[in-house]
Parts: structure tokens; sequence; C-alpha cells
């Protein structure tokens, strides 16, 4: 069936950029095709676009900015509620194009659009709270007050894993201080962007404001919005190595950077851990999106008193995962997002199995469901030498590494150069502040495997990036905090 079929409102389902409240081709009128994961079957087109669209874009949202920040909090609140509805409203309709384009099953799918709209909804309430501060004076007859202020036309990159919240964490909170913002969504997801545009300007978004520029080419769109000098500030969702060269081509004009860069996720179940919690915990967290999340579990150690049981326990719940197309009843694992993840996987399983390792459960594609399918693994007997120590694997296999003492462990957790999503399953209260404030990473989960809400900061440490998103910090990112000094307020 093809997409626009699926949909209530097929008008969400656009194949055009949207540069300053317009539906747009390239200049050169070229197309680049989108194809559906599970089926390799083409969906649709976007237009080519590059340098000089995406200039064009970022040129439409200075000129929208004194518009948009000179609305009141409250204005600009009313348009980012009635963004949150309508996206609401289109949940169906989102999830069906987010499947078709990621794969994902498609109530992971509608899933995510609440989540997505969870951090609109959130900073629609945030915009009306960009609250100043006044400092007691430190001399006679003087002042001293803090404004916050948006700090001006934002590029927002966003990847293919998470291809509505990654926008919606990044473009909420830009929006609700002021901001005017250019998304550059991944070529292989761009519907889902592109939809957000459809519902952001019939809920009344200013043309400018709010712009997608799409294309082939990401280091032509991503170059123009790292080196503008208009773009104030970048933020990027995607892989180390490229957060790194966004990092350095903002410093030519001294952007300000936010980074949610990969991980290396440690999964940590002690000995007095609840086993059927401790499973239930790893599945949510490792296989979510096929394991194609940056705060998966990518090691899972496990104590030596309890990891027979635990990795039996893993590998029964794991065998009763439906595996298949998004779209079909009941299936819990989608796809790999293209043949190279296929690859990367498979290559992490043979090399842990060639040092030792052994398959308790999957270990191999599933050609016959489609080119981009691997069956959920889990590998017992892992260990540091393996690639899947060092590298985020990014797809569905838990390796199960064996530890004896919880010294052990946490040095093993944080022989990374990543630092973003940590977890682990113990009940002894002392054990547990011990490890939360041993681990070197930005996020832990203490007894849960789902650490994600738009109301708690969502960032990492090392490599794994700068800065936070989402809750009541995600905000501080946009603003640049300047300092009034009033003078000659003594006698009269
Ligand atoms: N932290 C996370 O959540 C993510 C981590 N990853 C990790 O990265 C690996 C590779 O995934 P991949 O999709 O290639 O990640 P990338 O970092 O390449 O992609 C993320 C975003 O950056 C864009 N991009 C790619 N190259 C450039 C560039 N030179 N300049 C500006 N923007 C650029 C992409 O565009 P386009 O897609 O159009 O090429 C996409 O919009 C994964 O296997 C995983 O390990 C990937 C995605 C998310
Ligand atoms: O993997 C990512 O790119 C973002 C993580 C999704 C989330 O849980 O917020």
């Amino acid at each position: 069936m093809d997409l626009a079929s699926r949909l209530k409102d097929p008008e969400l389902f656009k194949q055009q950029g949207y540069i300053n409240g317009q539906w747009v081709g390239a200049d050169g009128g070229g197309t680049v095709d989108v194809d559906d994961p599970a089926t390799g079957k083409k969906i649709g087109t976007i237009p080519d676009m590059g340098e000089a669209e995406t200039r064009r874009a970022i040129e439409a949202a200075n000129a929208a900015w004194k518009g948009w920040r000179e609305k009141t909090g409250k204005e600009r609140a009313q348009i980012l509620r009635k963004w949150f509805e309508l996206m609401m409203a289109a949940q169906d309709d989102l999830g069906a194009i987010m499947t078709a384009e990621q794969g994902k099953p498609l109530a992971e799918a509608k899933g995510e659009i609440a989540y997505g709209a969870s951090f609109v909804e959130w900073f629609s309430e945030e915009a009306k709270r960009n609250y100043g501060d006044v400092i007691p004076n430190h001399a006679p007859g003087k002042r001293i007050v803090v404004i916050k202020q948006p700090v001006g036309v934002v590029g927002a990159i966003t990847p293919w894993n998470f291809p509505n919240s990654m926008i919606t964490r990044k473009c909420a909170p830009a929006l609700a201080v002021g901001c005017p913002v250019v998304i550059k969504p991944a070529k292989m997801t761009p519907y889902s962007a592109l939809a957000l545009a459809v519902l952001a300007e019939r809920a009344g978004m200013p043309a400018g404001v709010f712009n997608i520029v799409v294309g082939k080419s990401a280091s032509a769109i991503g170059n123009e919005l790292a080196t503008n000098p208009i773009v104030r500030k970048i933020g990027f969702t995607g892989s180390t190595p490229i957060g790194k060269q966004i990092m350095a081509m903002a410093a030519g004009t001294v952007k300000k950077v936010s980074l949610e860069l990969g991980g290396n996720a440690p999964m940590i179940i002690f000995d007095d851990a609840d086993i059927d919690a401790a499973v239930e915990g790893t599945i949510l967290s490792k296989f979510r999106n096929t394991g194609q999340t940056c705060v998966c579990a990518n090691r899972i150690f496990v104590q030596d008193g309890i990891y027979d049981k635990f990795s039996e326990a893993l590998a029964a719940a794991v065998n009763k995962m439906k595996q298949g197309n998004g779209f079909d009843d009941g299936v819990v694992l989608g796809p790999l997002i293209e043949g190279s993840a296929v690859d990367k996987v498979e290559e992490h399983v043979m090399d842990a199995v060639g040092k030792g390792a052994k398959v308790a459960t999957g270990g191999s594609r599933m050609k016959d469901m489609g080119a981009n399918f691997f069956a959920p693994t889990v590998l017992t007997g892992a260990t540091p030498d393996m690639q899947i120590f060092r590298e985020e694997t990014f797809g569905p296999v838990a390796p199960l590494f064996r530890f004896k003492t919880e010294e052990e462990v946490i040095r093993q957790a944080n022989d990374t150069e990543y630092g973003l999503a940590s977890y682990f399953y113990a009940r002894d209260l002392g054990r547990v502040w011990r490890v939360a404030e041993a681990l070197e990473y930005g996020m832990v989960g203490v007894n849960e495997g789902g650490i994600s809400t738009e109301v708690a900061p969502f960032g990492g440490m090392k490599e794994s990036g700068l800065g936070r998103e989402g809750s009541k910090y995600g905000t501080d990112e946009f603003t640049e905090i300047k300092y009034i000094l009033m003078g000659g307020l003594g006698a009269p």
C-alpha cells in the first residue's frame, strides 16, 4: 500500500522542502528517492537541496526573527500549544509516516509522536517562564538586572533513528524563547519532519520561523548551517565523528553548540537485583527501535552469582519478540535502517563469536524477512577485548559480560570515551548511591530501563556530547544571558 493511502490526512505527506512559509523544490530541480527500510521499495522523493537553498532558509529565518522574538511568551506559547494539539490529533498518520520511512513498529512510532509532542507541550509552558534575575547591588546607587534573550537563528541537524522527537526536542525550546529555526533532517527520514512543518503552519507559525531543508548532500547543507555567521546556535544529534566536525566548523564563528552523540551504555545487573525487573528493563533499553538508540544498553554486565539465571531468562524473553514489518500486528522489532547497519551488527557478532562468545539466541540475518533484518541476539561470555565492548553496535545484540565485584564493574563501565546513558539494577541502598555517583554518564537509570522524558535533562558527558535537551534546563541552550548595570540611582 502506498503511504498516502494509509493516511487519513494525505496532505501530511509532503515531498518538498519548506522555506519561508513556502513549499519548494530544489533550485536545480533534482530529487532524491526515499525508501522503506522494511521492503526496500521507494516511498517517494525529496528535492535535492544544497548550500544555496540553505542560505536562503537562514536568511528567511533571520528576517522573521524580529517579529517572532517581539511576540510575548504567551503568544508564542499559544502557537506551540496548538502545534502540540495538532500533532496529537494526527498521531496515527504521523506514526504511519514514521513506520514507512524508518521501519519502527507502528505502536512504537506512535509512541515517539507522543514523546515528540511532549517537548512541544512542555516548552509551550516554559515560553512564559524565561525569567531573568535581579542581583543585589555591589555599590550604592546601582542596580544589576539579568535578562535572557533569544540567541538568534538556530540550525538543527537531526538523525534518522528518532525522526520526530529529535526535531521537537531542539526546536520547541528554541521557538519558545524566540529563536527561528532551520532544520536539516536525515535524508532517509525526511517525511516525518515535513509533516511537522505542515502542522506548524496550521498552528499559525509565521513564515520564516520554521524552515526545513532536505537533500542528498548532508555536508552541503550542514556546512552552510555550521559556518554561516547568521546562525548563532547549532543543535546536532548523530554520530560522534560528524558531531566533532560540526563543532570544529562552528568554532569559526563561535556559535553556541549542543551535541548529542554516540553512546556505549553499560547496563549492570548486581546479584541483589530483581531478575524479572532487570530482564524487562534490559529488553526495553536494548531492543527499543531495534537497538538503534544512542541510549540503548550496549554492554550488559551481570554479576557472577546470577549470570546463568539472568542470561537464560533474557534469552527466553528475547525469543518471544516478534520481528517483521512495522505495519504488521504484534511486531515489536522492525528492520535496521540500511544495509551498512546490518553489516556492522553482523561484524560485531562474528568478532565476538570468534573471540569466544556463545550465541544464546539469534546471531544471524533474517534474509527471508528482507535485506535489513537481523535477529534479536543474546551473546554470553562477552569479554572486553571484543569490538562490541568498545564500539556502539546500534543494533539488536545484547552481549553479556560477567563480573565479580562492584569496583571491577565500575572500572569497566567507565572504560570508554562515551558518557551518555547508563543503567543498573540493585537493591542495596548504599550500593545504589555509590554506583549512581561513580558512573561517568550524563544519565543513570536505577532499576529502570527507560529514562527518556521531556521533564528531565537529556545529554551526555565526555565524547557523548555537550549541553542538555528537555526539562527546565532545555531553554538555556537557546538564550544569551545579558547583564545590565544601572547606575546613577542614588539620592534625588
Ligand atoms: N546519537 C545518536 O542518536 C545517533 C548515533 N548514530 C551513530 O552514528 C552511526 C552512523 O549513523 P549516521 O546516520 O551515519 O549518523 P550521522 O552522524 O552521519 O547522521 C546524523 C545527521 O547528521 C547529518 N550529517 C551527516 N554527515 C554530515 C556532515 N558532513 N555535515 C553535516 N551533517 C551531516 C546526517 O545527514 P544525512 O542522514 O542526510 O546523511 C543526519 O542528519 C550509527 O550507526 C550510530 O552508531 C546515528 C544516528 C543517531
Ligand atoms: O538515540 C537518540 O538519538 C535519541 C534517544 C532517544 C531518546 O530516548 O530520547
